[in-house]
């Protein structure tokens, strides 16, 4: 194993205090706090030391990347994730988070119609609908006391993403926002929890313990939920006596093509897709949407609070945008959003909320200044690319303007990682910005928010969140 440690020319540089045998992993082990510190650590260490370092946990080597063209290289070359995806494999299968580089190709090329902007418009009234319900939850809290914002916002991310695509009524809606969303909830943090206990990697060990017994339950809770409306919505199309149906719903105003569906019409077509296919892919649209976008909509809320210039420069926009108090925010609306625009990229620049992304180095692959050897894993180091040098001298600093101005944005695409790099990119992106947008656009026309970002502590649980308790104040601007 030492051997094995032992750097080869053009090796990058090795983070300071590994351990024979057991490399960084006494580094790793302590609360979400410490690891986030340690992978933070560990990526302003490789952007000091040319873009690229290594660590090592037990004898697995990972390099972590935070040069961005050495990034689009390593993530464009290979494109399977390392063994620590696989610890949610069971559950999420052939989604596209966890699928296979032969599995994804085909599956991404079939999905990305699904989440183009002209579909994505055609929610614009439902997440209006449920950003209405988030307001509404808000209101009796606001002028009372400081409060957790989060937990509203991930009920706000989960009945979006559930609705648009499973397309279900109220009755079925109900089961997936409380036992759907709370083994969602367990699985996710459970492979987080797995990750961090290193001696739980190997799937020998993993078998005999009692989170494995636990995972168990909980895939079978997600499938008993979630296969009976397959099979409901599959008879339903093929009968074709639905009155909502999609071909009647395509042309009607307000209303909408599940994801389901549309997974389904290509199930029946070309069958692309088995009925596992579909569960996984819409298990892994719930799980990767809701702690992502819900922290991302907390920090920007935390920011605002912090800065009322900028509070007070998003309000007047509003203004300049709807004509009545109550109107929804229309498609056209949300174009005309630039400042809140910039504003929510710029949070998502300074406080991202996934920090990293990884791959299997699955052959050798050249990069500018070292060589990555096959048999490792690679962490891309989103948190590293977004505060890169190339930003300018003000890259720590929160400066909305600066997407105002396309001249004063650095030219690399992969600089602007908040969503990824290269093709395995978040397929989510542009309608979790809808969601963000049309939630912060609800709530700023209706509150006045106070918090502080600066003060904020963050843990890693697969995205970065503020440590518990973290709260906003909200007064009525009536
Ligand atoms: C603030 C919100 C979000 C952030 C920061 C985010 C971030 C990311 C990142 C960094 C990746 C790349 C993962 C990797 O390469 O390993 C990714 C992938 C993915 N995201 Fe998102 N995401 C967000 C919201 C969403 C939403 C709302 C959805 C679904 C509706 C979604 C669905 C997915 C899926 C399915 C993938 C896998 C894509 C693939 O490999 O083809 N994400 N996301």
């Amino acid at each position: 194993a030492w051997l094995w440690m032992k750097p080869h020319p053009r090796s990058p540089a090795i983070v300071p205090g590994a351990l024979p045998f057991i490399g960084h992993s006494h580094q790793v082990i302590g609360d979400r706090k410490h690891l986030w510190n340690f992978f933070r650590k560990v990526q302003l260490y490789s952007l000091k030391n040319g873009g690229v370092c290594e660590f090592w946990l037990g004898t697995h080597k990972f390099y972590v990347i935070t040069d961005p063209e050495d990034s689009l290289t390593l993530s464009n070359t290979c494109l399977n994730k390392p063994y620590v995806y696989d610890f949610a494999k069971k559950f999420l299968n052939n989604g596209l988070i966890t699928a296979q580089a032969s599995v994804w190709k085909t599956h991404r090329k079939l999905l990305n119609p699904a989440f183009n902007q002209q579909v994505l418009n055609t929610y614009v009234n439902e997440i209006n609908v449920q950003a209405r319900t988030l307001v509404s939850k808000l209101a009796p809290l606001a002028g009372k006391e400081p409060f957790d914002v989060r937990k509203y916002l991930i009920n706000y991310v989960l009945s979006t993403v559930t609705r648009t695509s499973l397309g279900l009524g109220t009755e079925d809606q109900v089961l997936i926002e409380t036992d759907y969303a709370e083994a969602i909830d367990e699985l996710v943090a459970m492979f987080c929890d797995r990750g961090q206990k290193v001696w739980l990697h190997s799937s020998y060990i993993y078998k005999w313990s009692a989170m494995k017994r636990k995972e168990d339950q909980l895939i079978n809770t997600v499938k008993n939920i979630i296969n009976p409306i397959i099979l409901k919505r599959k008879s339903k199309l093929k009968a074709n006596n639905d009155p909502n149906n999609y071909n009647n719903l395509a042309s009607t105003p307000g209303k909408f093509k599940p994801v389901l569906d549309q997974m389904l019409q290509l199930a029946d077509e070309q069958n692309a897709f088995t009925d596992d296919d579909i569960r996984e892919h819409v298990d892994t649209l719930a799980a990767a949407s809701y702690l992502t976008t819900s922290s991302a909509v907390t920090f920007i809320l935390l920011v605002i609070g912090k800065y009322p210039n900028v509070q007070e420069r998003i309000y007047k926009e509003l203004q300049e945008v709807y004509e009545h108090e109550d109107d929804n925010f229309t498609e056209q609306d949300l174009h005309k959003l630039v400042y809140l625009e910039a504003v929510i990229k710029e949070s998502m620049r300074v406080y991202p909320v996934v920090t990293f992304i990884a791959r299997k180095v699955d052959r050798d692959v050249n990069l500018k200044n070292c060589t990555l050897r096959a048999g490792s894993s690679c962490a891309l180091g989103l948190y590293g690319l977004l505060r890169h040098p190339l930003w300018g001298a003000d890259a720590e600093q929160f400066k909305p303007e600066r997407w105002l101005d396309p001249a004063t944005l650095p030219e690399h695409r992969s600089l602007y990682a908040a969503f990824g790099v290269g093709r395995r990119i978040c397929i989510g992106h542009l309608l979790s910005n809808m969601m963000s947008k049309i939630a912060l656009a609800h709530i700023c026309r209706r509150y006045h928010v106070t918090g502080d970002i600066s003060t904020v502590e963050c843990e890693f649980d697969v995205a970065l969140q503020p440590v518990k308790g973290h709260h906003i104040f909200l007064t009525s601007r009536k």
